[in-house]
């Protein structure tokens, strides 16, 4: 899979874009798309400088531009890679993505980053245009968008192998500077994040949830603390502890996952240098570099607070998305940037003037196509907002950098009357000739030197502040932004303990392009060279060798302005001496004057073992590489501070999901990485007293033994700091086992609890373990959230129970009803019977009234025959025939009658049997009825004390934490559907 990435993002370009074309003629949508953005790309000057070469030649101002839109792929995670992930984006040459299974959609930009790509790659394309646009006055904003792991803070902070654009852009500032003569800078930083649409100052921990305001120049943050700074070293231990205040937290996605969107602004004032900067206008512009939180998709199974925490994040991101598509439609009157803080803030980088890059960061991975389709289509549409670069410039009071100089230039002048007015003291005595007038005037003398000694050291602080190159102009061999600057410069030392080893120009390399730049390899004088080797001492060397020139007599008068300022900045405490040294010409009658300069400069130079204005250059170097290698150790001490939080938050992580091998293997590893900086800051230690010892023969012996004290002290204070460290690491490590085993008791007694569940369910005694539950939930021993996670557990056995207990409700509810209809229909069986059984009696009753009457007919007839006389016997003969016959047929009748009463007795005891029968049919039916009633009753008992249980349950966890809340709430809320 890896090979695939590799073989895809290495396609040629050119060739590849006729596929593409071709594919375009296409009439599918996408392929529209793709041709509207190439033709974008093409136009944006920005894309046709990026295609032809890396470095960006300057623009001209005022110029209308398009933003600066790339996409950086990440590899594959090995995450991503055990699931098996197939790619479904993928870079297709060097401005195309495609996507992997629909070959027809693909977009294009001003440039494509495959997971192979450096983020200097990325910063040379991206970022650095931005950066020297800021320089120059032009205000700059570069921001990273993205989904949730997508790489944004890797782009923008990076991490001690791979630097990101933030480090990479100080430092090239610092560069710039050194590269600018002709100017002089006033740097000052901010650091804030939105965290849940509330600002928080990263470098002020009391500033927090700021408020947004508006004057006639934009949006700015009320109260937002701004630091001067004064080296790469000192911006980046600033971030570095910006960075411990920021909200980061571990998601399903990403175990270090940004939860807010952080805004790192370095404002540059700059001015025309020293004499000339009166009346000259300032620029004054503003470098953004945003590190955006990233978007979630609701995939991520997230805790209450992550989840509070995504949707404010995507809510934010969906208003940029609006702002951005409004500012791409030309009809749209209004644009939302008032909708959230994240487009308040850069309401003035989209709508106004200056330049901006959008990073857009993705996934090649399949299970994230749908979320990489998104930021593509936001950063096609970003593409199309138009811009207007334009130089800020002020002139008016705001401008802190004139405000320094002006004041800079008025306590010159009060030094200057003050030393004008101070007469030595052997000429004091000359005219007054009085002892006491004499100690009188040594008092005010004393008070003047006084006065004097903290006018120069207000001077020498706000000098500190303003940066300046050390080059003259004369000597500088680069125009003023003009071109492609050189890597090994200022600051390039600041980064050294980063073991990055970068692809851009090493010093030869450096060599061939000043060749190529100016024509001609004879420019390449000694001069030249030595200037080299002066840029690869980095920083410190920068702010020393002004020093060095001006003690060998650098005669010019920029030459000596500019010796001044870079004299004067904070890492070489020298510039006071030097200052003076100016100053004390500008004074030459004032001898007393001089005198005491010269007792301060003394002062100082034992108060600084680097103060020496007659030191040669090897003891120069030497201190040099001493300061660096202390601002090596600072810098790795910092890390380590850094380092040791993310393992505590590992740590804590790992406590609540101890299975989780990658925290686990995360652990082991930021483990390693803080024993292998231990080793380091060791190992420099060592060097610094290697160094120290080394030049021993170069170094005077009160020097070495102030040096070897400083360094013992030094690395004591080190000792010490690593010592405090290794226990804390110790004690952490401590916590962990101790929390993991705490963990696994806690995990046993969970399945106790569940066994016990299950068991007294079984029983039906869900109370017993109810009790249990809540005794063991009050045990005081308890880990509060492993207490929660057994009643949330227990919960879902209860829900799981109830569940049940409501289908067997059901399937009872069903069987009664059944039952009811058969009762019914056995009552409607009896009615029938009951209504037959009536016709029965009746006929019955009507059959024995029919027998009587025969009965009656025959008595009758008996009757009658016994009393007819002799004569009439013919006639009685014949009656007699009459009278038999008709016996015979009443006989026949009566027998028939008997035996349909015999009948119908028959059939009325055969229905009083079915009656009977049907009855007890009933009655039986009605029993059940009766019991399956009671059943349903004890039921629905059971299932309100379950309810009952799972409120106090619930009530006890919305108690114990906002954690519990949440997660009862998820589990009632299922239970309840
Ligand atoms: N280009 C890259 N090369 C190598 N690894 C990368 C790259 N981009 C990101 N990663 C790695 O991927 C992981 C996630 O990256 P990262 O934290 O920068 O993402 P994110 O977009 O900032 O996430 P979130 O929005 O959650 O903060 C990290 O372990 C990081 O080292």
């Amino acid at each position: 899979m890896g090979s695939k990435q590799v073989s895809k993002t290495r396609n040629g370009g050119f060739s590849k874009l006729k596929t593409v074309e071709s594919s375009a003629s296409s009439t599918t949508s996408s392929s529209k798309l793709y041709q509207e953005a190439s033709v974008d790309s093409h136009s944006s000057p920005t894309s046709s400088s990026v295609r032809s070469k890396p470095q960006l030649p300057p623009k001209p101002l005022q110029s209308k531009e398009n933003v600066t839109v790339t996409v950086r792929f990440r590899p594959l995670s090995p995450r991503e890679i055990r699931k098996g992930e197939e790619i479904a984006w993928y870079a297709d040459g060097e401005t195309i993505v495609r996507n992997e299974n629909n070959q027809s959609i693909a977009y294009a930009y001003d440039r494509v980053f495959g997971p192979t790509t450096t983020t200097r790659n990325v910063y040379d394309v991206a970022a650095q245009h931005v950066v020297n646009g800021a320089m120059a006055g032009v205000n700059g904003t570069i921001f990273a968008y993205g989904v949730t792991s997508s790489g944004k803070t890797h782009t923008m902070h990076g991490n001690q192998r791979s630097p990101g654009i933030i480090p990479l852009a100080v430092k090239d500032a610092f560069s710039i500077i050194q590269e600018t003569p002709r100017r002089e800078f006033l740097l000052r930083v901010s650091y804030f994040e939105i965290y849940n649409e509330v600002v928080n100052d990263l470098l002020n921990p009391a500033g927090q949830n700021l408020r947004i305001r508006e004057d006639e120049q934009g949006t700015y943050i009320e109260g937002i603390k701004e630091e001067v700074v004064l080296s790469p070293a000192h911006v980046l231990s600033l971030i570095a502890a910006g960075e411990e205040h920021r909200h980061i937290g571990s998601t399903s996605f990403n175990l270090l996952s940004s939860r807010s969107h952080t805004m790192f602004t370095l404002t540059i004032e700059s001015s025309p240098l020293g004499d000339n900067n009166e009346g000259g206008a300032v620029h004054l512009s503003q470098l953004n570099l945003i590190d955006l939180a990233g978007s979630e998709s609701s995939k991520a199974e997230t805790s209450g607070l992550r989840r509070k925490e995504g949707s404010y994040i995507n809510k934010s991101l969906l208003t940029l998305g609006t702002v951005i598509s409004k500012l791409t439609d030309r009809r749209a009157s209004h644009v939302p940037y008032r909708d959230s803080k994240l487009t308040r803030l850069l309401e003035s980088s989209l709508s106004g003037h200056g330049r901006v890059s959008l990073i857009c960061t993705v996934t090649p991975a399949s299970s994230n196509s749908e979320e990489t389709h998104n930021t593509l289509k936001f950063a096609h549409r970003a593409k199309h907002i138009e811009i207007q670069a334009a130089q800020n410039k002020i002139i008016d009071e705001k401008s802190l950098i004139k405000k320094y100089q002006y004041e800079i230039r008025q306590l010159k002048e009060e030094l200057e009357q003050l030393k004008q007015g101070i007469k030595p003291v052997s000429q004091l005595k000359d005219i007054s000739g009085d002892d006491i007038d004499i100690v009188l005037l040594k008092q005010k003398l004393e008070e003047e030197e006084d006065a004097k000694a903290a006018l120069l050291s207000r001077i020498q602080r706000l000098t500190k502040l303003i940066l300046v190159s050390n080059k003259t102009p004369q000597t500088s061999r680069f125009s003023y932004r003009a071109d492609p600057r050189r890597r090994h410069s200022f600051g390039e030392e600041e980064l050294a303990y980063l073991p990055h080893k970068r692809r851009d120009l090493t010093d030869d390399e450096n060599l061939e392009l000043y060749v190529s730049r100016e024509g001609t390899p004879e420019i390449i004088d000694d001069a030249f060279i030595e200037e080299k080797k002066t840029r690869k001492h980095g920083l410190l060397n920068w702010l020393k060798i002004k020093k060095k020139d001006s003690s060998l007599g650098g005669s010019s008068l920029s030459d000596k302005s500019s010796a001044v300022k870079s004299n004067s900045t904070p890492s070489t405490p020298q510039g006071e001496g030097s200052d003076f040294h100016t100053e004390s010409r500008l004074s030459e009658g004032s001898a007393l004057a001089d005198q005491i300069i010269e007792t301060m400069e003394n002062r100082e130079a034992h108060e600084d073992s680097f103060h020496e204005i007659e030191t040669p250059e090897t003891r120069i170097k030497m201190i040099d590489q001493m300061e660096i290698l202390r601002e090596q150790q600072k810098t790795l001490s910092e890390e380590m501070a850094q380092q040791s939080r993310s393992f505590k938050l590992l740590s804590e992580e790992a406590a609540k999901a101890p299975q989780n091998e990658e925290i686990k293997a995360e652990i082991i590893n930021l483990n390693g990485d803080i024993k292998a900086k231990n080793d380091q800051i060791a190992t420099l230690g060592k060097q610094i007293l290697d160094f120290v010892i080394a030049s021993h023969d170069e170094l005077d012996k009160s020097d070495i033994v102030q040096a070897v004290s400083e360094m013992r002290a030094q690395l004591n204070e080190k000792c010490f700091e690593l010592e405090v460290k290794a226990a804390d690491n110790r004690i952490i490590q401590e916590q962990l086992t101790e929390k993991t085993s705490f963990c696994e008791d806690l995990q046993e007694e969970v399945a106790n609890l569940k066994q016990q569940l299950s068991d007294a369910l079984e029983l039906g005694d869900i109370n017993s373990v109810t009790c249990h539950m809540q005794q063991s939930s009050q045990s005081p021993n308890k880990n509060e959230e492993k207490v929660i996670e057994a009643q949330a557990f227990e919960i879902e056995e209860l829900k799981l129970k109830a569940a049940e207990l409501s289908e067997l409700n059901e399937q009872l509810e069903i069987r009664n009803k059944k039952l009811a209809e058969e009762s019914s229909y056995a009552k409607e069986l009896a009615s029938a019977a009951a209504i037959e059984l009536k016709a029965l009696s009746e006929e019955i009753a009507r059959l024995m009234n029919h027998n009587e009457r025969l009965a009656a007919d025959l008595a009758a007839v008996q009757k009658s025959s016994v009393t007819t006389p002799q004569g009439k016997t013919g006639n009685l003969r014949n009656g007699r025939r009459e009278s038999v016959s008709k016996r015979k047929e009443q006989e026949n009748s009566l027998m028939e009658l008997k035996r349909e009463l015999t009948v119908s007795k028959e059939r009325e005891v055969s229905f009083e049997a079915a009656l009977i029968e049907k009855i007890q049919r009933e009655a039986e039916l009605q029993r059940t009825v009766e019991e399956s009633k009671q059943r349903e009753a004890y039921l629905e008992n059971e299932l309100a004390n379950m309810w009952g249980l799972v409120a106090k349950l619930r009530s006890q966890g919305a108690a114990n934490s906002g954690l519990s809340d949440s997660v009862s709430e998820t589990r009632i809320e299922h239970f309840g559907t």
